[in-house]
């Protein structure tokens, strides 16, 4: 089992990724390296984002972080873990998911991408949220909105709402009498995912199910919808 890192590591690895950030012709530290791998994190980005999340120096963690009882570190000044919560942050917030696309690529996409202003609005109020990155990326709900419109679909079930960014596209999609059975088990993302629906007028077309998928799937077919929508075209 990996042993949290010491802080003297700490210290080598930040000052390490602070000569990195002003000095475009070294190669970046292992650590950032591996922090970022799989971001699709450019250098230009990257090196800011290091310099931000190394700076101040880490004088202020002297007297040292108490060693963390768990596996984790719990060491605020730990650069990786904030290298990581700032690139995740960063990530949440324009909705990139790890799409292997450097920034200038992601930016065009996201520059075409049609997005309703309710979901931009939505997807910058969860950035801020625990599990944000859950959220699918806006291209990713412009395709489903894509699939709804093609398989001319006017019911469909979404397992797993959080705060309800894929949800309020597919509802944006379907047509005045689409229906949309939105399952979720946790309250406080579902309160969130609600206030959009009706921010974006489609709160009619939402059935919101707060209990578990399987319960709330259970009850449908119970209740005989199966064979009252045999035309549910998406479930996701
Ligand atoms: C990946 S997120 C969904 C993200 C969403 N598609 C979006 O675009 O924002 C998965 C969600 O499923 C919910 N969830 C997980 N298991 C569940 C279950 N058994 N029943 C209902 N909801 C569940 C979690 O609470 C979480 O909010």
């Amino acid at each position: 089992s990996r042993q949290p890192m010491p802080l003297e590591c700490w210290r080598k690895s930040a000052n390490a990724m602070r000569r990195w950030a002003v000095s475009p012709s070294l190669p970046p530290p292992a650590a950032f390296a591996a922090a970022t791998l799989g971001l699709g994190v450019g250098p230009p980005q990257a090196r800011a984002l290091a310099s931000a999340a190394t700076s101040p120096p880490l004088g202020h963690c002297s007297p040292p972080c108490p060693r963390p009882r768990r596996r984790r570190s719990l060491c605020s000044s730990s650069p990786s873990s904030a290298a990581m919560t700032a690139l995740a942050v960063e990530e949440a917030r324009r909705g990139r998911k790890q799409l292997g696309m450097d920034p200038p690529l992601y930016d065009y996409l996201l520059s075409n991408v049609r997005e309703h202003p309710v979901l931009r609005d939505l997807r910058e109020e969860t950035a801020s949220m625990r599990g944000s990155q859950m959220q699918v990326s806006p291209a990713q709900a412009q395709l489903l909105a894509m699939l709804v419109q093609i398989l001319g679909a006017d019911r469909c079930i979404e397992v797993g709402v959080y705060t309800g960014y894929s949800s309020l596209a597919v509802a944006l999609a379907l047509p005045e009498s689409g229906r949309l059975v939105a399952c979720e088990r946790d309250e406080r993302s579902l309160e969130v995912a609600k206030r959009y629906y009706q921010l974006a007028g489609v709160a009619h077309k939402v059935d919101v199910k707060h209990t578990l998928a399987v319960d709330s799937l259970r009850s449908l077919l119970e209740c005989g919808e199966a064979s009252r929508q045999e035309n549910v075209r998406g479930i996701f």
